[in-house]
């Protein structure tokens, strides 16, 4: 009964989820533009200021999910020097002249449930499977495992992932598990195609590891969209030092679009 309740509400809140969520709960950009880096280095945790859903008003639990992706205190240096770069170049509404410029470049959030992307999803993560967590936001020491912030550019249908892979994910001694590398592939690839098609599953990933990865190294993920066939999102992938100067991996990936009904078993 819950569970069918759960599967309407689903399908009625994702038709109206769609890239306008992704794209517009950041206002925690701007406001992370006010901090200084120092300040970024000092901030525990932050949590983002989407407004909050005004047909849910009467919801008894919180509407702010928190963003996993902005900065705190184990992110290297390096780590908000490449934050900050991409961060500058985000959309900041900034005048000109009469007319609002908006810039390319947008901070997706990061929540540690991907329904949550959904519009309304953060209540819904409360019923279905509520101990549920992404894979990747589901260490609560920061710095431990993945920390990692993904800009998207609309205009180039590409993004870029800063990412700083911690001491648990260690795989050859003192160097980052393929699966670790893997995973952060599919995150990010995922989240473009997701962002540029709705509600996508992983079909294909290949990848090919071209030089091993320090542990605690900060990397920049760089992904494409290749093309769009009906259902099919192709995106391309390479993972560099943030100097662009040494390729560690290569990937591509192939996402097909999915109904809501598919999560549950449906086929339809
Ligand atoms: C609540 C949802 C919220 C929405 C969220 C949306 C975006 C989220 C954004 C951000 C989220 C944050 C982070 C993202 C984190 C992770 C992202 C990674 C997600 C995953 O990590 S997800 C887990 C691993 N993933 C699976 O667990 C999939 C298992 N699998 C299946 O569920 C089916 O297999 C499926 C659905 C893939 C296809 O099934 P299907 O029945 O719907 O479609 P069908 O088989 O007909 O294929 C249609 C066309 O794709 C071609 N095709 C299919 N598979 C292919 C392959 N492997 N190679 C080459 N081509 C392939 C066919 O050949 C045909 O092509 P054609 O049309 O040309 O004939």
């Amino acid at each position: 009964m819950l569970g069918q309740i759960a599967r309407r509400r689903l399908g009625l809140l994702l038709l109206l989820h769609g890239q306008q969520r992704l794209s517009n709960g950041l206002n925690g950009v701007s406001f992370n533009q006010l901090l200084s880096k120092e300040t970024h280095r000092h901030t525990q945790s932050s949590f983002n200021t989407s407004s909050p859903i005004s047909t849910m008003s009467l919801w008894p639990f919180s509407f702010q999910p928190r963003d996993f992706s902005l900065p705190n205190s184990s992110w290297s240096p390096e780590m908000c020097k490449a934050y900050d770069h991409y961060n500058a170049l985000c959309d900041t509404d900034t005048e000109n002249g009469e007319e609002k410029k908006r810039a390319p470049w947008k901070k997706l959030p990061s929540y540690n449930r991907s329904i949550k992307y959904a519009t309304g999803g953060i209540h819904l993560s409360k019923l279905i499977q509520a101990k549920a967590r992404l894979f990747t936001r589901n260490v609560k020491e920061q710095g431990a495992t993945f920390e990692y912030v993904v800009f998207v550019n609309k205009e180039e249908k590409s993004c870029v992932c800063v990412f700083q892979a911690g001491r648990l994910l260690e795989g050859a001694p003192g160097h980052v598990h393929g699966g670790a590398i893997a995973t952060m592939i599919d995150t990010v690839t995922g989240s473009l195609a997701g962002y540029l098609s709705g509600p996508i599953m992983t079909a294909n990933l290949n990848l090919d590891y071209r030089n091993p990865m320090p542990l605690g190294s900060v990397v920049l993920i760089h992904s494409a969209l290749d093309r769009i066939e009906g259902r099919k999102t192709f995106i391309t992938c390479k993972v560099t030092s943030t100097d662009e100067s040494k390729l560690y991996t290569e990937a591509t990936a192939l996402f097909v679009s999915i109904s809501v009904g598919h999560l549950f078993g449906s086929r339809n």
